[in-house]
C-alpha cells in the first residue's frame, strides 16, 4: 500500500511546487482587490512571466532534495540555489491546481509585501497536517494557523495581556529558578566524559520554561515526571518531522486514511490529551484570581479576560504551549553550540556576566540590560541558525515585487533565512561575529532592516519574542558562568523538520567551574 502512495506521489511531485508552505487557504473571492499599493500603477511585468524552475527540472530539484522516502534533508541549500539560479524573485508552480508560490528574496521586496500586510495579515498555515487534524476533530485551528477577523480577536488579547510593562518581566523570578534547576539537571546528569545529552535536556527545560509562561505552573520535567516530559517532547518532535514529510507528497492523507496520517493522528491525539489536562487545570486554577489586572501575570490576565470565551482561551494557551516547546530548545542548542565552537567569545560572554551576577545571584531587569555581548551572541545565533523557514503571508491586494505584478491572494514565502547568510548584507557571513552588532563597532554589518527577521515582522510578529529573548538570555547567562562549555563532535548543521532542527551530536561536554 506504502508504494502505491509513493508511486501516486511521484505523479503528484511532477506539478507539485518545490520549496513552499503549505496551500493556500484563502481564495481569490476572499480578497479586497479594489485597495491597490501605488507601485501596482507602474507598468509592472505580467505574473506569468516570473522566472522559476520549469517542471522538469524540479523534478530534478527533488531527488537533490530526497534522500530516504520523503524526508527532505538540504532544504536550506535548495532555497538558496533557487535564488542563484533564478534570481531575487521565484515563482514555483504548486500543481494541483492549486496555483503558485512566490519566493522573494530582496529585502526590499520583503518590506513591499509587509507593508501591505495591513491590519490582519494572512499567512499559510506552518503545518497543514495540524490544519487538517484539528478540522477533524473540530478544533480551532489555532492562534498561527488562523487568519481574518478571528486570528485579530485572539491575538489582540494576547497582544494586551502581554504589551503591559510587567507582563514578561514578572516571570522573570521563575526563569531564574528554571534556569537554576537546569544547571544542576545537567551537573547531575554528566555522563564520566563530563557530557550530557543536550537534545534530550534542552527539550525538558523548553518544557519546563513553556509551562511556566503558559500554566504558570512548575511541570517537573527535570525531575519527578522526566519521563512524562521526555515522552511529551519525543511526540512533538515527531509531530514536526512527519509534518514535513508529509509536505512534500501528494496529499492523499486528505482524502484517505493513509498509515502515516493515521500515525499523525495517533501523535496528535497523545499530544492534545496532555495539553488538554494542562490547560484545562490551568484555567481552573488561574480563573478565580480577583487582583489587580495590571498586577496579574500574563496567564492569569488572559484566563481572567471577559470578552474570552473557555474555548478562546484554550486555543490561546495551546498555540503558545506547542508553538513555545518547539523553538527554545533547539535555539538553545544552536547558542551553545557557537559559544563551545569559539571558546575567546565563550569567555567574554562569561566575563561580562560575571561582572553583572555571582553565579547564585538571581537576575533583575537592571542586570539583564548590562549583558549586550551576550545579547548580542544570542542575535547571531538568529542569523546563523535560523529557525523558521520562511515567513509566510498572501498579501490581500496586488503587489508590484522586483518589477513584476503579483496578484493578491498569491501565496508569499519571504525568505529572510537566506539573505542573513548572503555576503551582499553581511560580511564574512559564514562566521560567528556577535561583535557585528554592537553599537560600538560603528556600523552594523546588517545592510537592510528587512534582511535579518528572526521572529517575523508587523502584526503578526512571533507571539512570544520577548518571552523566548528573557528566557534564552537567562539561561546562558548562567550556563556559562556555571561551566566551560565544548562540543567534541562535527559541526552542527541544521534539517528540515517543518522548523530547522539540530542535525549531528548534541552532546555538549560541561565543566562545572564552581
Ligand atoms: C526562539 C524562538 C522563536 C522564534 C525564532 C520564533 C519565530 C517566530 C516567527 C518567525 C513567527 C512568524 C511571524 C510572522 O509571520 O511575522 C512566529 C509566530 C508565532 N510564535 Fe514564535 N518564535 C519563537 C518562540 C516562540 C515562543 C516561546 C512562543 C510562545 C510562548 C511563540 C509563539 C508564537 C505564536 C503563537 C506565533 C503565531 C503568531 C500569529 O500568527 O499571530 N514563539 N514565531
Amino acid at each position: 500500500m506504502e508504494r502505491l502512495y509513493l508511486k501516486l506521489a511521484v505523479r503528484y511531485l511532477r506539478s507539485c511546487r518545490l520549496l513552499s508552505s503549505a496551500a493556500a487557504t484563502t481564495s481569490i473571492d476572499s480578497v479586497n482587490p479594489k485597495v491597490v499599493p501605488p507601485e501596482a500603477a507602474i507598468d509592472p511585468k505580467p505574473f506569468s512571466s516570473i522566472p522559476g524552475p520549469g517542471r522538469i527540472s524540479m523534478i530534478g530539484a527533488l531527488r537533490k532534495l530526497r534522500s530516504n522516502e520523503a524526508e527532505i534533508r538540504g532544504y536550506f541549500d535548495a532555497l538558496a540555489d533557487l535564488q542563484k539560479i533564478y534570481g531575487d524573485l521565484v515563482k514555483v508552480e504548486q500543481g494541483w491546481g492549486r496555483g503558485s508560490v512566490v519566493h522573494v528574496f530582496d529585502p526590499e521586496d520583503s518590506k513591499t509585501v509587509f507593508n501591505a500586510d495591513g491590519r490582519q495579515p494572512h499567512i499559510v498555515p506552518l503545518q497543514e497536517t495540524t490544519q487538517k487534524y484539528r478540522e477533524m476533530k473540530k478544533m480551532n485551528p489555532g492562534l498561527g494557523n488562523l487568519n481574518g477577523e478571528e486570528w485579530y480577536r485572539l491575538r489582540s488579547a494576547v497582544q494586551q495581556a502581554m504589551m503591559r510593562p510587567q507582563a514578561v518581566l514578572q516571570y522573570l523570578p521563575f526563569v531564574n529558578q528554571v534556569a537554576d534547576d537546569l544547571v544542576k539537571h545537567i551537573k547531575e546528569s554528566l555522563d564520566p566524559k563530563e557530557e550530557a545529552d543536550m537534545r534530550r535536556i534542552a527539550g525538558r527545560w523548553a518544557l519546563e520554561a513553556a509551562g511556566l509562561t503558559v500554566f504558570e505552573k512548575r511541570l517537573g520535567s527535570f525531575g519527578e515526571n522526566v519521563k512524562w516530559a521526555d515522552n511529551l517532547v519525543d511526540i512533538n518532535r515527531e509531530i514536526f518531522r512527519l509534518s514535513a514529510k508529509l509536505k512534500f507528497v501528494a496529499p492523499f492523507y486528505k482524502v484517505v486514511s493513509t498509515p502515516k496520517w493515521r500515525k499523525m493522528v495517533g501523535l496528535e491525539d497523545a499530544f492534545y490529551k496532555e495539553a488538554t489536562k494542562l490547560i484545562n487545570e490551568a484555567i481552573e486554577k488561574l480563573g478565580n484570581e480577583t487582583g489587580n489586572e495590571e498586577e496579574m501575570f500574563f496567564a492569569s490576565h488572559l484566563v481572567n479576560k471577559k470578552e474570552l470565551t473557555k474555548k478562546d482561551i484554550s486555543v490561546i494557551m495551546l498555540s503558545l504551549f506547542s508553538d513555545g516547546l518547539s523553538t527554545t530548545a533547539p535555539m538553545l542548542i544552536y547558542n551553545l553550540y557557537n559559544l563551545a565552537a569559539n571558546k575567546e567569545i565563550q569567555q567574554q560572554v562569561r566575563d561580562e556576566v560575571n561582572k553583572v551576577a555571582k553565579p547564585w545571584e538571581p537576575f533583575t531587569p537592571e542586570k539583564l540590560t548590562k549583558l549586550p555581548f551576550l545579547k548580542a551572541c544570542i542575535k547571531e545565533t538568529f542569523r546563523l541558525f535560523p529557525i523558521g523557514t520562511e515567513i509566510s503571508r498572501i498579501s490581500q491586494v496586488d503587489l508590484v515585487l522586483s518589477g513584476y505584478k503579483v496578484p493578491a491572494g498569491t501565496p508569499i514565502d519571504i525568505n529572510t533565512n537566506v539573505l542573513m547568510r548572503s555576503t551582499r548584507f553581511f560580511t564574512d557571513p559564514n562566521e560567528f561575529r556577535p561583535q557585528r552588532w554592537l553599537r560600538s563597532e560603528g556600523k552594523p554589518s546588517q545592510a537592510h532592516p528587512f534582511a535579518f527577521l528572526p521572529f517575523g515582522f508587523g502584526p503578526r510578529m512571533c507571539a512570544g519574542r520577548r518571552f523566548a529573548e528573557q528566557d534564552l538570555q537567562v539561561v546562558l547567562a548562567r550556563l556559562v558562568s556555571a561551566f566551560a562549555i565544548q562540543h567534541r563532535y562535527s559541526p552542527l548543521t541544521q534539517v528540515y523538520e517543518t522548523l530547522l532542527l539540530p542535525d549531528g551530536n548534541c552532546h555538549f561536554t560541561f565543566t562545572p567551574i564552581y
